[in-house]
Formats: structure tokens, sequence, C-alpha cells
């Protein structure tokens, strides 16, 4: 379990503005942390490592404290149990995809876990390859794997795939997908992406100017947010069975629950869909 209770002053867009957060995440869960722009979601991630300092609180993972405003714990990254992955990631363009992931290989730990990582983000023949010879996809692969070489509990993604196609997104995912579980590491991703959060997440911490609106399951967060802004997806269609019709928006592959279903839907149709009523299919 990561019980979290921090605050911290922030500049936010109208001003100074309190960061107030008070959650639990359970351990082994994938939780989005999802919100409007400037809500405080890289600062609560900054935080979780130790790359920023909260004004006031206490961060718990597991019982170990990692930071404790009052007994004055604070660990630094390198000694919380890590791993981070940021939208533009930062890998070493001198060194080859093996260099990049054994420079972060402590001491006398045993090699194979890299060739291992490697084999499951799918980068065995690229292993020479410096990054300016991989794509953006590729290279967010590389910094994944980097990410978990220190076999960390705890797994920090900020907007790790919005720079990339939507095929490589999707394919993303599912590497994603995979690691969390077969690695059984606690997740905490940014994301803006309804669909992605639906296929991914357990549960998502709505953030709003610094504070958590909600604490919930994707389909409580997005039936709440759609009944209050009428929150909606622009897909086309891709694939009509007999009883399912699949929808590609924002990237995934999306299953439209049978009571959506309209009449006279044919591949390439343009629809809009409720946020709050997806069920999604994997593309690979
Ligand atoms: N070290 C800092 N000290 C004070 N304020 C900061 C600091 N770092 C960021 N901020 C401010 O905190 C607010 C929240 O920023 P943050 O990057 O956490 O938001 P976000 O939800 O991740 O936004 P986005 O989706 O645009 O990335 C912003 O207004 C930012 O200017």
């Amino acid at each position: 379990m990561i019980s979290i209770n921090i605050q911290k002053q922030l500049h936010m867009a109208q001003g100074m503005g309190m960061l107030n957060i008070n959650v639990q995440i359970s351990s082994k869960s994938f939780t989005a942390v999802y919100g409007p722009s400037g809500a405080g979601k890289t600062s609560l991630l900054r935080m979780i490592a130790g790359l920023m300092q909260p004004q006031q609180g206490s961060i718990e993972v597991d019982g170990v404290t990692w930071f404790n405003s009052v007994t004055k714990i604070n660990h630094t990254p390198q000694n919380r149990d890590i791993g981070f992955v940021f939208q533009d990631n930062a890998l070493f363009p001198n060194m080859t995809v093996e260099e990049n992931l054994l420079y972060a290989l402590p001491k006398y730990a045993d090699k194979s876990r890299i060739y291992r990582l490697l084999d499951m983000v799918g980068l065995q023949s690229l292993v020479r390859q410096r990054p300016e010879f991989l794509s953006g996809g590729q290279k967010q692969r590389v910094a994944l794997a980097r990410a978990l070489v220190r076999q960390p509990k705890v797994l920090l993604l900020d907007e790790p795939l919005s720079a990339v196609d939507d095929l490589t997104r999707v394919s993303l995912q599912n590497n994603l997908q995979q690691l969390h579980h077969e690695l059984g590491l606690t997740t905490i991703m940014v994301s803006h992406n309804v669909p992605e959060i639906f296929k991914l997440a357990d549960n998502v911490i709505h953030l709003d100017n610094g504070l958590v609106k909600q604490n919930e399951t994707p389909a409580r967060v997005f039936n709440i947010l759609n009944a209050q802004h009428g929150l909606t997806l622009l897909g086309e269609v891709v694939q009509v069975n007999n009883s399912e019709i699949f929808i590609l928006a924002d990237g995934n592959i999306i299953k439209v629950k049978q009571a959506l279903q309209t009449a006279h839907l044919s591949i390439g149709s343009k629809v809009s869909i409720h946020a709050a009523d997806l069920s999604l299919k994997k593309l690979s």
C-alpha cells in the first residue's frame, strides 16, 4: 500500500495554489492520474519519486517511510524503490541500448536481467544500436526496460505514450500491461487518454487544481465526468460484426457496448461515444 498525504504550494495558472493530496494506492494496482493541464499530476509523481519535496506530510510505501516532514525523513530518489519514465525519454545518446541498461544495473547484479527485459519489450535485435537509430516507440521501450532494471516496486509513468503513433501506442500499452502483471509492479501513470485509462487502469486519481476530485474505478470516474460535462470521444468504425462494433478513437480500438449501437453503422462511419460506456479490445 502506498499512503500519500502531502501538501505543497505551487505556482498555479491563477496564482499561488495549494496541492493537497491524501490518497492510498493498493500494492500491485495500476493507477491512472488524470486531470486538466496544471492540475498537479507531474508534481505528484515527482514528489513520490523524491524529485520535488512537499512542504508538509508523508509518503509511505508498504510500511516504509520515504518522506515525513515531521520526523525529517526524506529518502533520495536512488533510495526509493521506483522506476520513472517521462514523455520525453532521456537515453544516453552515446551509448547503445545495452549500455543504456547496463548503466542502470547495480554493480553486482546479474546481467541476464537486462536481456530478459529487452526480450519482454521486443528489443532483442536492437541491443547494439544507439538511440539515434531508433524510432520514438523503440526509444520508449528502452526507457521502460531501463526503468525496470533495478527491479523497482513502483513504476511511475508521466505520459510515456503521448508522443508515439497510434499503432505503436497500442503495442506499448500491451507491453506495459504485461510488465505490470509479470513483475508485480505498482504502476502509477499520468494519462489524458480515456480509452487507454479504461484499458490499463484499475483506478483513477482525478486531480483538479491541486486537489483529488475522485479516486475511483475508470467507469465511475468517467460516468460522473460524463454526466457533468458530457465527455465524449470521436472515432471511426473499423469493424462491424453481427453483434459488435469496433471503433478507432484516440489511438485505441474500442468495442462499443450493444446498448449504444445505432443502426446503419458501417466501416468508415464517424461516431461519437460516451467515454463512460466503453469496453476495449486489444488490436494485437
Ligand atoms: N517546483 C515548483 N514550485 C512551484 N510550482 C511549481 C513547481 N513545479 C511546477 N509548478 C507549478 O505547479 C502547477 C502544476 O504543474 P504540474 O506540472 O504538476 O501539472 P500537470 O497536471 O502535470 O500539467 P500538464 O498536464 O500540463 O503536464 C503548474 O502551474 C506549475 O507551474
